[in-house]
């Protein structure tokens, strides 16, 4: 696999249009999930499992009633990349398969 390239100013528009939820600062992407804590933990297993098998990591942070997750590309000196936004979409699924459970 090679070095991921850079997406241009325009692409990252495109992309973030077709990604409600997820906001923007600067060379990262963003988004806060309404989740309670242990369904969290067992979405965070499951993004573990899928971040391993595309070689693409999520910062997160986890705190008592919602996750937030963040991207950016490492590889590509910490810009946005074609992965990142590949890896928000998954992560929307899985969380939204482990927000079934309400706040209270
Ligand atoms: C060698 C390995 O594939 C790389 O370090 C991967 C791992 N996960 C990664 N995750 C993210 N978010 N950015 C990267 O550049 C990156 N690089």
């Amino acid at each position: 696999m090679g070095v991921p390239e850079p997406l241009s100013e325009a692409e990252i528009e495109a992309a973030l249009a077709g990604l409600p939820g997820w906001d923007r600062e600067g060379e990262t992407i963003s988004r806060t999930y309404p989740i309670r804590y242990h369904a969290a933990v067992a979405a965070i297993v499951t993004i573990a499992d899928r971040s391993r098998r595309v070689q693409h990591h999520a910062d997160l942070d986890l705190r008592i009633d919602h996750l937030r997750a963040s991207i950016t590309t490492h590889d590509a000196g910490y810009r946005l990349t074609a992965a990142d936004f590949d890896l928000a979409r998954r992560i929307d699924a899985i969380v939204a398969a482990h927000q079934a459970l309400p706040l209270d």
